[in-house]
């Protein structure tokens, strides 16, 4: 393809909405996030990131909505796109049977990569990931914090151009964050683009260099960090978008021991 005819959003999602029964838990959101940009979705618990990530991984099917990655329709061409793709869901059931050099191994021959090459990218993962010496231990064994590293190893195996990670960096050793971070840094710089959904307003605020701060379904603002946060931190300015902050006179209860 020409590069000036390349679109200029790694991922265009335009208008999701999902309900589950009553409970509309995305509700008409607009995420356009740029190639090569490192970029933080973040918002209080039940705001939606969740679902919306799966929405534009092909997790999970939206209601409404229109999602592209690279330029290729998600849900009309789903095997180019989620080739483009590396998602590391939430909570995700992993077959844990296995050990993990099996289960990294076995992720990269369903992506239809050769064997050699898995194997190769097999060991650099687990030492990339601090798990050489647990490369050979069954991963129903395996800590949160190892299960969710041997996740993002079976998610980017393939070699991605796009990451949708979330919250990858819950549970993991900063040690281990670190490494993650500095993957994830060098393969923006690369030209790939990186989606992650954290709580964590300073690692957003660090790390990424675009943010959408989502809550009730909703998209209440993105943009650069810089033009998200204004003259504030990230976090103050989550909080007065947001609110939800509760004084702290209850639970006399567990004041009085
Ligand atoms: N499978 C489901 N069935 C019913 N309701 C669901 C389901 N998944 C999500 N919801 C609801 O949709 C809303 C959004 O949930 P979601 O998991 O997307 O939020 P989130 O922003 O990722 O939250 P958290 O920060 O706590 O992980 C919540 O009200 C949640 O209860």
């Amino acid at each position: 393809m020409d590069a000036s005819a390349a679109p200029p959003f790694a991922i265009e999602a335009r208008g999701l909405w999902r309900r589950f029964g009553t409970t509309v838990a995305v509700a008409g959101i607009d995420l356009l996030v740029p190639t090569g940009s490192f970029y933080g979705v973040v918002g209080p618990n039940g705001a939606g990131k969740t679902t919306t990530l799966s929405m534009i991984t092909g997790l999970l099917r939206p209601d409404a909505g229109h999602v592209s990655i690279h330029g290729t329709d998600l849900w009309a061409d789903p095997d180019v796109a989620k080739r483009l793709l590396g998602a590391l869901p939430d909570g995700v059931r992993l077959f844990d049977r296995l050990t993990g050099a099996q289960l990294i191994t076995y992720a990269g021959l369903l992506r239809g990569l050769d064997r050699d090459v898995v194997a190769s990218r097999t060991g650099e993962l687990l030492a990339a990931l601090d798990l050489e010496q647990a490369g050979s231990t069954l991963v129903s064994d395996y800590s949160a914090g190892m299960t969710k590293k041997v996740a993002l190893a079976t998610a980017i195996v393939h070699g991605p151009r796009v990451m949708v990670l979330d919250e990858p960096f819950e549970a993991v050793d900063p040690v281990s964050a670190a490494n993650i971070r500095d993957i994830l840094r060098q393969f923006v710089a690369g030209g790939g683009t990186v989606v992650v959904s954290s709580h964590v307003m300073e690692l957003v605020e660090r790390m990424c260099d675009h943010v959408a701060i989502v809550a009730t379904g909703r998209v209440l603002a993105a943009g650069t960090v810089d033009e998200v946060r204004g003259t504030a931190t990230l976090e103050d300015r989550f909080v007065e978008l947001v609110g939800g902050r509760r004084t702290s006179e209850g639970l006399q209860w567990l004041h009085t021991s």
